[in-house]
Formats: C-alpha cells, structure tokens, sequence
C-alpha cells in the first residue's frame, strides 16, 4: 500500500486516479498535523502553501515523490530533493490558460481602472472624469519571458491589435517569427514598451529583473504587471517609480512575501492587486489535479512520469524500450563496484546497435545508480546518480559505437581507478535477458544476478577441479560456472553463481591455493 500525503488545498475531483486506486491509502492533512507520521508518506502532493524544505524530506525518510499541482516549484527544495533521490514533479501545462486569461484581465482592467471605478460607484459617488483609462488597441506590449503563459497571452494580445515584443534569452528569432512577435533584448523591450509584463520562472537570474536601474529605462507612463512570481519586479524598485511617477499603475497577483501585510504596493491606488489568483479557476486546478494524481500513481507503480523537473522525462513507450537497458547497466555497475575495489576517477560507458538510438542519458544514470548503490551508504537511484558522483569527482561520459560484435546491442562500461582500470560489457538479448559477455577483457558469458564469486587464477590443471572440490567439502553447491582465458597457460578468470551468499571465511579458505590470484564476492 503507498501512503500519498495531500498537504495543499487540491481537487478532489482531479484527485480520484489516487482516490480510487486501491493500492493507494490518501491522508489529506497539513505536514504540521501529521509531524509523528511524515516517515511514512511514499509520496507529497502539494501546491504552494507547503514549503518543502531540506528540513522536512529529512523527516519524510521514506518519500520518493514530491508533486507540486501548478506550474513553479519555487516552493521546493530541488537540490535537497536530488541529492536524497526524491523526484520532483509538476504539472506544467494545465493552468497556462487561466494564468494567461488573468493576466489579460488585469491588463484591460489596470488601464480602463475597473477596480478603482467598482470602489468609488460602490461608495456612492460617481466621479467619471477621475477613471479616464487607455485604450489596448495599438499599444506596445512588452513580455518578459515568452513560455506558455506569455505565449498565449501574446495571441490575446494580437486580437486586441495589440504589437507584441518580447525578451526571452531562450528563445529562438525563428520561433518568435512563427509566433509573429518581435523578440528584442531586454533593454530595447524596456524602451519601447507602453506595458510589461513578466512571465518568467523565479531564479537567481530572475529575482529583481525588474529593478530601479533597469525599470529607469521605462518610458515614462509605463503599466506594469506581474502575474508570475513575487520578486521578479522589484517590489522598493516598482513603489519608487510609482511614487515619482514614472510608472502609471501596477497589477500585481504575486508577492515576494505571501499573504503581503506591510508590502509598500499595497499603499498606491494606481496599484491593482489579486491574492494570486492566475490558477484558481475549476478548470485549471482540476487539471493540475488530474495531472499530478496521475502522475503520482504512474511513479508509485513503476512507470515513468510525464514531467520531471530532476529526472529526464521519457513516455511509457521509450521507457519500456529502455528499461532491459536500465536493469542490465546496473548490474553492470553493480559488478563493476565490487570487483573495482579502489577509488576511481572516469567511468565511460560505450553503446552500440539498437540501444544507442534510445535515451542513453537515462541509461547512464542507472549505470551510475548501480555503482554508487554499492559504494556509498545513502540511497542511490536515476535522480541522484549523477548529483553524487559529480559530489564525488567522478567523471563520466558516454560514447556511441558502431562496433556491435555481432550482437544487436552491446554496452560496454570502463572503470579508471587510482591504480587500473576495470572493463566489462554486457548486452540484452531478446527472450533471453541480459549476459555479461567480457569482463577486464577476458571473454565470458553469465547472467548477472545473485550471489556471484569472480576468480582470477593460473590457467593449469586442476584448478576448477580443486576449487569445485573445496566448495563441495564446504557443502556449498555451485549453481553455474562460467570460465575465460586470454591465451593458454596466462591468467583465467571464474565466474561462479550460487543460491546463497559466501561467508567470508570461504573466502579466505580458497585464497590459500597458490594458483588463486584473487577472489571477488559479487552481490547482485
Ligand atoms: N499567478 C499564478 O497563479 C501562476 C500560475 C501559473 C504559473 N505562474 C508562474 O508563471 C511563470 C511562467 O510560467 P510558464 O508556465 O509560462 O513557464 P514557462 O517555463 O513555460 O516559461 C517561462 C519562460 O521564461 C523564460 N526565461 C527564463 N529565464 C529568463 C530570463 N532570465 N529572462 C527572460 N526570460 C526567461 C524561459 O525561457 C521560458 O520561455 C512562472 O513563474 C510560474 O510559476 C503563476
Ligand atoms: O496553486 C496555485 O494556485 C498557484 C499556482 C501557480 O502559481 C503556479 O506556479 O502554477
């Protein structure tokens, strides 16, 4: 059973793919009203009243799924949520409407002052003359950061004859071109702009974007709004520029602190305000329900997800195609761990034939799952694979290869270490599942999984007798044995599988025979 922890306010209706799973046990509670509990959740749904914190994945030890219905995940700590392997989704797509639809409300009603006009008839008065407003038609309106919500607003914009320019370092003059929206940079938008209108992500690159030095490039008489997240513009910056003047009116739905309380905008009635609110339609929070509950659910099943903000996102398709790939390159590096018994530098890992068309990215990270998994004592998956080896300063890359050696596919993974280097290659063969075919360049052939002893020994007589001879006195029941040789009376290597694990002081007994080189336990 997964326990899933609903801590926001979230659709029960877009919930039900959690709701009806059987599998699934749903608490819908704060995280402070479940603080004796938070060990146990498989999964944390939130929105963006929760913050999730290093603090609180530290409590929540066995999560392995932060989902935030909406779009910023400003809220969550991405790096902690990496580096303990919890993978953290969104759900991008399914309030973009809404958030354009309001931001294009709050445009028409900042400069036709409908807020500000609603106040005054409601107070009994009827002041038409102070509500002179302008009109959207042939306005400049400058977005800063074309996405999806600023693209769609873009489309709203143009059937009010609108032109549109817009400031996005992401984004290419083709696509503006096809979108029919001229892309500027930042300072030009700023000069030529009657409106601006911010729709980027909250970054360190973003926060005070909009700041008294760039915001002093304006025109005078500039309208400002900020529909995506508090900060972008500069709240000191925009009440400076308001108090002087300069700026004309402002419609802000986000705050750099939320609830605002002593937010200085909050004091200018050319300000119009909404307590972010550019998602809460019935449409958009079903959406970004259904979204994540279905997602969630996938995750917790085995399956991949469709929006990842840590983990490459792959469709059910590839994902199926990839995952013999997955299972063999973590044994791989499973093995490769335990036999490379030295710290090492580099892993580079090769791919040829069928498998180098697929999402090798992924791969390699199971790759890398595979050989931290047995090397360092924390949980180690495809999330955080890279993360730590990088922490560690293990480099790695991949390469493709046309060199299949006769195989449909083959994968072949080399180790650099303080004093070697470790080699082995593996492949998947369909209806027969995945073989070790080469290891430290000794030609072989077994099926990596169970408990496994890898012997290097003298290529002479009697030595697999004599080693067979010792586990059968010891009652140990050898269950297959693979044998290699790179040229008659050098090295030899044994692979030999078990249906249990070997003790140690098996161990240590075999290593007594003079012909024994070295012997490897292997875990798989
Ligand atoms: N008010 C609300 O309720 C509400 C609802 C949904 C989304 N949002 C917010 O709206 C914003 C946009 O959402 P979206 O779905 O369009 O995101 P998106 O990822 O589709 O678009 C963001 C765009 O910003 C651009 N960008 C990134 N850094 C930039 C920079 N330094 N300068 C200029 N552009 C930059 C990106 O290239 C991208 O095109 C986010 O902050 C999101 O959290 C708010
Ligand atoms: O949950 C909300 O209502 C806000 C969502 C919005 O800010 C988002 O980033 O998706």
């Amino acid at each position: 059973m997964y326990e899933v922890l609903v801590a926001d306010s979230i659709s029960n209706e877009g919930l039900a793919p959690l709701l009806e799973a059987s599998n699934v046990n749903l608490t819908r509670k704060k995280v402070t009203e479940v603080e004796d509990l938070l060990h146990t959740y498989d999964a944390l749904l939130v929105r963006s009243a929760t913050t999730v914190t290093e603090d609180l994945l530290d409590k929540m030890k066995n999560l392995k799924i932060v989902a935030r219905a909406g779009v910023g995940v400003d809220n969550i700590d991405i790096e902690a949520s990496t580096k303990r392997g919890v993978v953290v989704i969104n759900a991008p797509n399914g309030n973009t409407i809404s958030t354009a639809e309001h931001t294009f409300a709050m445009m028409a009603s900042l400069v036709r002052h409908i807020p500000q006009g609603n106040i005054s008839v409601k107070s009994r008065e009827w002041n038409r003359s102070a509500f002179v407003g302008t009109e959207l038609n042939r306005k400049h309106l400058g977005i800063v950061g074309f996405g999806r919500i600023g693209s769609e607003l873009a489309k709203r914009a143009k059937a009010f004859n609108m032109t549109v320019h817009v400031y996005d370092p992401f984004l290419t003059t083709s696509r503006a071109e096809k979108l029919g929206v001229d892309l500027l940079s930042l300072d030009d938008l700023l000069a030529v702009a009657d409106i601006i209108t911010v729709h980027t992500p909250l970054t360190k690159d973003t926060k005070g974007l909009l700041n008294r030095e760039t915001l002093a490039k304006t025109k005078k008489g500039v309208y400002l709004l900020n529909c995506a997240r508090g900060g972008i513009i500069d709240e000191e910056a925009l009440a400076h520029y308001l108090e002087i003047g300069h700026v004309q009116g402002a419609a802000i739905d986000v705050f750099e602190v939320e609830p605002p309380t002593d937010n200085p905008l909050l004091n200018f009635d050319q300000v119009i305000t909404t307590p972010h609110l550019g998602a809460s339609t019935k449409e958009a929070q079903l959406n970004v329900a259904e979204d994540v509950a279905y997602d969630v659910l996938r995750f917790l099943e085995g399956n991949p997800v469709s929006s990842s903000i840590n983990l490459p996102t792959l469709s059910k398709d590839v994902f199926e195609k990839i995952q013999p790939f997955t299972s063999l390159t973590k044994q791989l590096g499973a093995v490769l761990s335990q036999c490379m018994k030295e710290p090492v530098q580099d892993i580079s890992v090769t791919y040829a034939g069928t498998v180098a068309d697929l999402e090798t990215t992924y791969i390699t990270r199971s790759l890398l799952s595979g050989f931290l998994t047995h090397r360092i004592d924390r949980s180690v998956n495809e999330v955080n694979a890279s993360m730590i080896a990088k922490e560690r300063g293990i480099t790695f890359g991949e390469k493709i290869s046309d060199n299949t050696q006769g195989y449909a596919n083959i994968i072949e993974v080399v180790v650099k270490g303080e004093s070697r280097t470790f080699s082995i290659t593996g492949t998947y063969i369909k209806d027969y599942g995945p073989r070790v075919i080469n290891i430290d360049s000794f030609d072989i052939d077994f099926y990596p999984e169970g408990h496994l002893l890898y012997i290097r020994h003298t290529d002479q007589p009697g030595v697999i007798g004599n080693v067979g001879k010792a586990l059968g006195d010891l009652d140990i029941n050898i269950a297959t044995m693979q044998v290699g040789r790179k040229q008659k009376g050098g090295e030899a290597i044994m692979m030999l599988t078990f249906d249990r694990l070997i003790e140690d002081a098996t161990i240590e007994s075999l290593k007594q025979a003079s012909e024994i080189v070295t012997i490897q336990r292997i875990e798989l």
